[in-house]
């Protein structure tokens, strides 16, 4: 049960998937080397890693490590929510659209054993201004096992500035100084 935040308002509208977004079946790739959900330069990190699919959706999985557990040989809550907040964020390459998340609500249906791949699935449901609608479930024992863990999400459109104005400086700096962020920053830009 979702809470009242979480329905698109009337005016919503579907989804549109930006002409550029990558073809069905592609890799998405980290959006930030050292990204907790999804970078390759954080060694405790999720490493997640999530290919498009049809329309404004993809798939993604995370195999859960010792790092993650909360209690003995069970993943962490907060990590299982991580890779939901991680794979909804992703949604957002659909579009071309730079967001955060506002809001995240989260199932914990079953149990995720550590050394358990989470094969997790996500879309948008809808669009209305800068609000952007989306939920997604992970499954265990592989992509049509039983649900563990399921989210609904509302993600807010920014802009670039978002991050200049509220990281802090050295990473910031690290970032700009960085091509390869350039250019995966740059993918998100939108033509006036
Ligand atoms: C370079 C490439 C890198 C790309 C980087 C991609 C990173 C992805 C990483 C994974 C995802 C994350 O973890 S992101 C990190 C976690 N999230 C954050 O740090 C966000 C922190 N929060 C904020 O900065 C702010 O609250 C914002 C930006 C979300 C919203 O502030 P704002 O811009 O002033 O907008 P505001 O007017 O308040 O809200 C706009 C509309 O959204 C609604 N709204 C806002 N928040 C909520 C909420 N929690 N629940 C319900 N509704 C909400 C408002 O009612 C309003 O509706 P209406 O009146 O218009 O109807």
């Amino acid at each position: 049960m979702s809470s009242a935040s979480l329905l698109p308002p009337a005016d919503a509208q579907p989804p549109v998937r930006h002409p550029d977004a990558p073809a069905p079946g592609e890799p998405l790739g980290a959006h930030y080397e050292h990204c907790f959900g999804c970078g390759p330069g954080q060694p405790h990190g999720l490493h997640l890693e999530a290919r498009a699919g049809d329309g404004v959706s993809l798939t993604a999985e995370f195999t859960v490590q010792p790092a993650h557990q909360g209690a003995p040989g069970l993943a962490h809550g907060g990590v299982l929510a991580t890779a939901l907040d991680e794979t909804l964020g992703s949604l957002n390459w659909l579009l071309r659209t730079i967001a955060v998340t506002g809001r995240l609500e989260t199932d914990f249906v079953a149990p995720v054993p550590v050394g358990t791949v989470l094969h997790l699935e996500a879309e948008v449901t809808a669009v209305a201004g800068r609000k952007i609608y989306s939920r997604a479930t992970g499954r265990i024992g592989g992509p049509e096992g039983p649900v563990a863990v399921r989210a609904e999400a509302l993600f807010i459109e920014v802009k670039v500035d978002h991050f200049t104005e509220h990281g802090r400086e050295q990473e910031i700096r690290a970032a700009m100084s960085d091509p390869d962020q350039i250019r995966r920053s740059r993918a998100f830009e939108v033509n006036p």
